[in-house]
């Protein structure tokens, strides 16, 4: 089955809370039966309607289930005309990014720096408690 294309001219008609488009990585849905189930609130939705959505959808952090969801709503690719507004910068450095990149660096931290203050406390006790103990045979050798 051959994808839809969905035009910009298209995607911007449809932006009423009971005909509502966004476009997200450059593909387009249908979510106006979700916008009333949409745990962020319809607000943010309507004020996407029938645009780019990308930018908003990313800078949240939607989980995994949220982009499920997503995908049941999808209507097509969205078709730039030359006249039509690229995508932002900021959407596009995002497709490019592996899924999951973000956290993944941050879960990478969390876990190198716990244990590089452990090793550093558990090297100094081991340090410490060797010159205690030399001093103690030190002093009982004297
Ligand atoms: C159009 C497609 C969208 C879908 C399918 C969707 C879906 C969801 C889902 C399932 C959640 C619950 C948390 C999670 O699973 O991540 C959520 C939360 C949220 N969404 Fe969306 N969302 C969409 C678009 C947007 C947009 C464009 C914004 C704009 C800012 C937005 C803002 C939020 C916010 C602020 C929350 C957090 C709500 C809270 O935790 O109180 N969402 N969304």
């Amino acid at each position: 089955m051959a994808a839809q294309e969905v035009t910009y001219t298209e995607l911007l008609s449809h932006d009423t809370k009971e005909d509502l488009y966004v476009a997200i990585h450059e593909k387009v849905y249908n979510v106006t039966r979700f916008v009333d189930e949409h745990p962020g609130g319809e607000e943010v939705l309507l004020d996407v309607g029938g645009q780019d959505a990308t930018e908003a959808f990313e800078d949240v952090g939607h989980s995994d289930e949220a982009r499920e969801i997503l995908s049941g709503y999808l209507v097509g690719d969205l078709k730039r005309g030359a006249n039509d507004p690229k995508p932002s910068s900021a959407s596009e450095n995002r497709v490019s990014l592996p899924p999951g990149e973000d956290s993944a660096g941050g879960i990478f931290l969390i876990t190198i720096s716990p244990s590089f203050v452990y090793a550093i406390v558990v090297a100094g006790l081991a340090g410490g408690a060797y010159y205690y103990l030399q001093l103690q045979q030190q002093q009982t050798s004297a």
